[in-house]
């Protein structure tokens, strides 16, 4: 026996509790979609406009993490498309898009299969985009995930590039019919702070998918637990605990699939045959750690600026992060810490509402009596995620 057919005897682990973990992965596109039959009519009325004659020019599709905007939006309107001669669909995720010409990039790539260079400036890219359009059906609908994540840029207004998009010259003179539906966790209008004239080349239709609740969760996990798990593995009270805590807390599928999946491999770790409640609560921690890590991340350089501000300052008893802080103490932190980045009070404030508004942050004003009153801050999550996110970051 060489020394890997001792490893992987070693790994392998004959009492698993699953018996096709790949059915807990989120990312495997599941056969049906599951409680989302509203959702899907309500998609499918707007789609039958192409047989009246009309699309709207946008559609914002919005609602929090993990509640099947992505995957009941392409899968109706692929299936919509297959029976429509007159109608194509083309899906682009913007997410890793960092400035607009890059964005419309994207587009031009998934439409006509090239990119172009810079010299050719985002006019290059539309008329590259009407060119091929040209020669699609009568209709196409552009669905433009993660749409949140496209910014200002030094170059270019996200106001212009949406005006380029729904009222461009080269699409009018060629009368292409773009329906663009707009993916994202916000009412894209407000967040992007788009000017008037573009809000009003923008249609009314907006569909909302709202977190899920407790029978949906359960509707939804149903076929895969009993895929990816061995039979009794997951005791009926578990399952209904899990199912509860994950609506409570966040309504969003992506994260529960996960957290089973998480909690089952507790199991096998712990030698157990059967997940419990104690695996699920574990879980739980793991699976919120994980997820705030990956909102810290994706944070822009200002917010993480601030919360090292926020992680500087030790409770002298302790020896722990202090539990809240001031806004001076914040700026006084970001000097010692990055005297090249160091923000003042009002930047400190203005990143603190952003903050306090994605659910990072609570802030509360606090009298000091004669001393006045003082604007004070704190974490929603344990601080030390702050140091652990900026090193994963430098990985
Ligand atoms: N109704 C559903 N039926 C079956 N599986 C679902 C359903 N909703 C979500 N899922 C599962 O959860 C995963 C995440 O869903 P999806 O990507 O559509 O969410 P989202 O709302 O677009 O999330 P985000 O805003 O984070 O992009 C899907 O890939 C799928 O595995």
């Amino acid at each position: 026996m060489s020394k890997y057919d001792d490893l992987f005897t070693a790994a392998a682990n004959e009492d698993s509790v699953f018996i096709d973990k790949g059915a807990l992965d989120p990312l495997t596109e599941p056969d049906e979609i599951i409680a989302r039959d509203p959702k899907e009519a309500e998609l499918a009325s707007i789609l039958n406009g192409v047989n009246e004659g009309y699309l709207p020019p946008t559609v914002s599709i919005h609602g929090p993490p993990g509640t099947g905007k992505t995957l009941t939006t392409r899968r109706v309107c692929r299936e919509f498309a297959s029976r429509h001669s007159d109608c194509a669909v083309e899906y682009v995720n913007l997410k890793e898009c960092r400035t607009l010409f890059s964005a419309a990039n994207e587009i031009l790539l998934e439409v006509a299969g090239e990119r172009k260079k810079a010299y050719e400036g985002l006019d290059g890219i539309f008329e590259g985009i009407w060119t091929t359009l040209e020669e699609y059906p009568e209709y196409t609908i552009l669905l433009l995930d993660e749409v949140d994540h496209i910014k200002h840029d030094s170059n270019y207004d996200v106001s212009d590039f949406f005006y380029r998009l729904l009222r461009g010259e080269g699409k009018l003179k060629r009368d292409i019919t773009l329906s663009a539906w707009l993916i994202s966790n916000q009412l894209i209008d407000v967040d992007l702070r788009l000017d008037s004239r573009v809000e009003s080349a923008m249609g009314e239709e907006s569909v909302y998918f709202g977190p899920y609740d407790m029978g949906r969760l359960d509707k939804l996990l149903h076929p895969r637990l009993e895929q990816g798990f061995r039979d009794g593995a997951v005791p009926d009270e578990v399952r209904s605990y899990g199912i509860r805590e994950a609506s409570k807390r966040w309504g969003d599928a992506r994260k529960t699939i996960s957290l089973f999946r998480n909690a089952g491999e507790l199991a096998n770790e712990r030698g157990q045959a059967r997940i419990t409640k104690a695996c699920i609560d574990d879980s739980l921690d793991a699976t919120n750690k994980e997820a705030t890590l990956e909102k810290l991340k994706a944070l822009p350089y200002n917010c993480l600026v601030v919360l090292s501000g926020m992680a500087f300052w030790r409770d002298k008893a302790t020896g722990e992060i202090a539990k809240s802080v001031t806004t001076s103490e914040i700026v006084d932190a970001t000097e010692r810490i990055r005297p090249e980045s160091a923000l003042g009070e009002r930047a400190v404030r203005d990143v603190l509402r952003e903050l306090e508004t994605i659910g990072l942050v609570n802030t509360w004003i606090e009298s000091r009596g004669q001393g006045g009153r003082v604007k004070k801050c704190e974490t929603t999550f344990d601080p030390e995620w702050i140091g652990q996110a900026l090193d994963q970051l430098k990985e």
